[in-house]
């Protein structure tokens, strides 16, 4: 028995209408960690924080104040926005998302709302509305990070003891409410609104103005996806109201992790989207990414793989350096995972889960009626075991970017599917032609 909400979810099921479908189609995204947070990169009076980057304001204990004349040595004299959109392009990304504003309250923009803003730096310029444009030209769509939590504004609140308390971050909903409006209005081509620092119990109390942003962003952008974390019901549950419906457009709570896909498939249910990091995690520019394990270009792939096998969309993260330039891991990831997509891509765009059982061997990515393996772990037995469901057969099987391979029965639903002739030593691509019949059974019982 459903109790009635009024901030709960605003629909049941998946959006299916074209604004959705592309951002479930893009499947591949990046982000963009970009801050003041870069200038120290993880060190403060000589000593170096492991946490992450973008948190050292608060590792370091420093007051906003203090952190906020960083300011004055804002001046990413390398930042080239055409180059970053080409680094993208050849990354194969279809959409970036952009860190507006971070839990340190310096924005991006020139924000006429507060004076901490790039208009305040020796930089000057509007670099979000350089990136937006510079991306959108190579066809690659925009998507905002936005932080409510705001360590700049004395009117934030942890939470709400007090009638000043009330009255002040009523105050920075309204400063809030003004920044997403301007960002709405300013950079029309945002396709989504990804918002972070809504975990406190301020804005648990307040489930009702995060369902008042959702309708608010929507009336103003017409088909601008949401995500669950912005979200909290009139009982302060977050991602999922009190019914357990979903709300926003995409589950965004995969942070650095992924459900299991044998153990774990509610997500296949409804729409998500994970972010990660390549080291253990750091978002922001950190000098030294000797501290923790950094991810190779394998083990990203691998994971954008995974999301994609069990219907979510996958964002891999970048931390650009204080003077606009990436490091060079950033870069030769970029160019690695590049190369993969430009082969094996069509397994991945416009792919969703299977349904299929997974096998040792890797992961099944479908589109329509083609299923495609996508084999990470090559067996000594050179066969590769698919189970496919009842009424589903194989019928050919065609190597991405090579030759047919041959097919076996070996049970009922169960085949020997060969390996490429050929080791090109990297993840490898099958794509299955299949001829499914369940429906035609159901029709006949
Ligand atoms: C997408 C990522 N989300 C931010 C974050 C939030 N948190 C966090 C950690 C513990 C409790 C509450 C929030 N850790 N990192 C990171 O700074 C980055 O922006």
């Amino acid at each position: 028995q459903e109790i009635s909400l009024k901030y709960g979810a605003e629909r049941l099921g998946k959006r299916q209408d074209a604004d959705m479908k592309r951002f479930r189609d893009n499947r591949l995204g990046a982000f963009i960690h970009w801050g003041l947070y870069a200038i120290p990169g993880g060190e403060w009076n000589g000593e170096m924080y492991g946490g992450a980057a973008e948190w050292l304001k608060a590792w370091a204990k420093v007051p906003a104040d203090e952190w906020l004349k960083l300011m004055e040595q804002w001046n990413p004299t390398r930042f080239n926005p055409k180059a970053w959109a080409k680094m993208a392009k050849k990354m194969g990304v279809k959409y970036v998302k952009i860190t507006t504003k971070h839990h340190e309250g310096f924005c991006l923009w020139p924000s006429k709302y507060t004076q901490y803003t790039v208009a305040q730096t020796p930089y000057k310029k509007d670099i979000l509305g350089e990136m937006v444009k510079a991306y959108n030209d190579e066809g690659i769509d925009v998507h905002f990070y936005f932080s409510v939590l705001d360590w700049s504004h004395p009117d934030y609140r942890y939470d709400i003891k007090s009638e000043e308390d009330e009255i002040a971050f009523a105050r920075f909903l309204e400063f809030t409410d003004n920044q997403l409006k301007e960002l709405a209005t300013r950079y029309p081509t945002v396709k989504d609104f990804w918002f972070d620092g809504t975990w406190d119990a301020s804005i648990k109390k307040n489930g009702w103005w995060t369902a008042h942003v959702e309708q608010m962003l929507k009336e103003m952008l017409p088909g601008v996806t949401v995500n669950s974390r912005l979200r909290a019901d009139d009982y302060g549950k977050r991602h999922f109201d009190s019914n357990g419906h979903l709300m926003g457009d995409y589950e965004s709570a995969y942070e650095r992790r992924l459900s299991d896909p044998v153990k774990d498939l509610k997500v296949t249910r409804w729409d998500w989207e994970a972010c990660m990091t390549v080291p253990e995690n750091q978002w922001g520019y950190h000098k030294d990414w000797s501290l923790s394990y950094v991810k190779t270009p394998l083990e990203v792939l691998e994971r954008i793989v995974h999301a994609v096998s069990m219907g979510g969309n996958m964002v891999v993260n970048f931390g650009p350096q204080p003077d606009g330039d990436f490091r060079s891991e950033e870069k030769e990831l970029a160019d690695a995972v590049g190369r993969w997509m430009s082969v094996n891509g069509e397994c991945i765009y416009g792919c969703d889960y299977a349904g299929w059982d997974k096998q040792a061997w890797g992961y099944y990515t479908r589109k329509g009626k083609e299923v495609y393996m996508v084999v990470f772990n090559s067996p000594y037995s050179r066969h590769l075991v698919v189970k496919t469901p009842k009424d589903v057969k194989i019928t050919k099987a065609v190597v991405l970017n090579g030759k047919e391979v041959g097919v076996k029965e070996t049970a009922r639903n169960e085949y020997n599917v060969d390996m490429p002739a050929k080791d090109s030593g990297a993840p490898f691509v099958i794509k299955l032609q299949i001829e499914d019949n369940t429906n035609a059974a159901d029709k006949y019982r």
